[in-house]
């Protein structure tokens, strides 16, 4: 009778395993005839007495000191990493971009786990907001570099690696020099003219680049340009549109995300400095913390089509440096956020003006045009929520709590204000308004956050 698929399968996975037993029997076997045959003190083809044996640490073949050895000995002892693993690491230099929701995991990691030396390049200063995710920086930190604060925190956890500071934004001006000084790169920025400028940078140098990516409640990881696999270009040869750019601060992040992400951008990096394992090139990670999933995905190899690295490709380092990747992008590299002036002064007033206008008991209705979950965070008093997207919609509503506020008021026309987070969608929400006929509406330059900055600094900011 022909055996069903079930036992063959079984059948095959347990000739399998004992095979890969025996194997790591006879590897384990070599290894320590290898250690004896090093450990025996041949003179003139006869072995010296024990006492003469030289020293084990001018004998052992790595460049391990007792502390080290004390230090990273969970490391030693692993069959698969061991003390030649080990010693690749501490002899390899790694560059992380960005010391924020990704590279503060990866950071600390890396310098726990032994690299030799460790770049760290961020423009920013740490904030309040940054706390939930940005683990490597302590609240006596606020206000301060990130790059000065990840220094500290890596520099305490492992005083033997070499950690040096890039206290600058990432530009093509600066890439190739700072680039130049380490074996991996590390992307953990969050926006698009970082990551094309980056991977078109490790391209030009042949660096290895562990790419990760965080947002909202998902998150992705590869490895670009690593023994022939794909660049960011030949995966992606031309940018997202703007809109689909997402930023935590716009869209949010779930702190232990970019945690997670982070954490295996590390691994990647130690895997690639060490040379142990398969690093993740040619394939994707992706995250969903939702339904606790996370699947590996085949992703195109390397291109010949790739500007930057195909077979045709004629990008120099010249042509590098004067490339305007956020042009190439439509997006900034340092984003900083959108102010829009669409309407005239005359459909505007400051958050100033407002509070003097309610102070003295002016008819009125603030609509808030942010969405509900914004909202639920925090409002000003009396404000009406009808998000952006339901504006015309809901005009019903708006008009009769107009003509409620009027009632109570027995003035004959209450005012109409717009706000929202920062000022944009409020100055969009009445120029529909205007067209829609409620000609007289005004929005709140700057929204909350000129609130919170010009009227009431008690007024929480997100
Ligand atoms: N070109 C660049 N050069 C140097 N650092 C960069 C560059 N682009 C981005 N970064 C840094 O990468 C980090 C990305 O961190 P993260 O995605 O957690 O966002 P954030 O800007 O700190 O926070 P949020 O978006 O919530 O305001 C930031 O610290 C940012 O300054
Ligand atoms: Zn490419």
């Amino acid at each position: 009778m022909e055996p069903n698929g079930h036992d063959e399968a079984s059948r095959i996975l347990h000739e399998l395993q004992s095979l890969k037993a025996t194997k790591s029997d006879i590897d384990r076997r070599i290894s320590a005839l290898e250690s004896q045959l090093r450990h025996l003190n041949l003179q003139n083809g006869t072995v010296v007495k024990t006492s003469a044996l030289p020293n084990p640490i001018t004998a052992a073949h790595h460049d391990l000191t007792p502390e080290m050895i004390h230090r990273y000995s969970r490391h030693l002892l692993l069959p698969s990493f061991g003390v030649k693993a080990q010693s690749n690491l501490i002899n390899s230099s790694i560059l992380v971009v960005g010391a924020g929701g990704l590279g503060s995991p990866a950071l600390l990691y890396l310098a726990a786990c032994g690299a030799g030396r460790l770049g760290i390049v961020d423009h920013d200063v740490v904030e309040l907001n940054n706390m939930h995710r940005q683990v490597i920086h302590t609240e006596a930190f606020i206000g301060q570099p990130k790059v000065k604060s990840a220094a500290t925190t890596c520099r305490s956890i492992n005083s033997s690696v070499q950690i040096v500071e890039h206290h600058e934004a990432l530009r093509t001006s600066n890439a190739l020099e700072i680039f130049n000084q380490y074996d991996v790169i590390v992307d953990a920025t969050d926006n698009a003219p970082s990551r094309y400028m980056i991977s078109d940078c490790c391209v030009l140098l042949g660096k290895p680049l562990v790419s990760g990516a965080a947002l909202g409640l998902e998150g992705q990881l590869t490895v670009y340009n690593y023994n022939g696999g794909p660049c960011y270009r030949c995966l992606f040869p031309t940018p997202p549109p703007t809109a689909a750019c997402q930023r935590c601060a716009d869209s949010g992040v779930l702190g232990v995300v970019p945690g997670i992400i982070g954490c295996l951008q590390a691994l990647e990096a130690i895997k690639i400095a060490s040379v142990v394992g398969e690093p993740l090139s040619g394939r994707m990670l992706l995250f969903d913390a939702l339904a606790a999933r996370i699947r590996i995905v085949k992703i195109r190899g390397r291109s010949p089509q790739c500007e930057a690295c195909g077979e045709n490709a004629t990008f120099t380092q010249q042509q590098f440096r004067e490339f305007d990747y956020e042009k190439f992008t439509q997006s900034p590299l340092t984003p900083s956020p959108l102010k829009l002036k669409l309407l005239p002064s005359d459909s505007r007033i400051s958050s100033k003006e407002y509070h003097d206008r309610v102070a003295n008991g002016e008819a009125h209705v603030l609509v808030d045009v942010r969405p509900a979950h914004h909202f639920k965070i925090v409002s000003l008093p009396k404000s009406l929520n009808i998000p952006l997207p339901s504006l015309e919609a809901r005009l019903p509503e708006i008009s009769s709590a107009l003509k409620e506020e009027e009632e109570r008021n027995g003035s004959l026309s209450a005012k109409l204000y717009v706000i929202c987070r920062r000022g944009n969608d409020s100055q969009r929400a009445v120029q529909n308004l205007h067209k829609l006929g409620f000609t007289s509406a005004r929005d709140i330059v700057g929204g909350l956050e000129s609130w919170a900055h010009d009227v009431d600094s008690n007024f929480p900011t997100y």
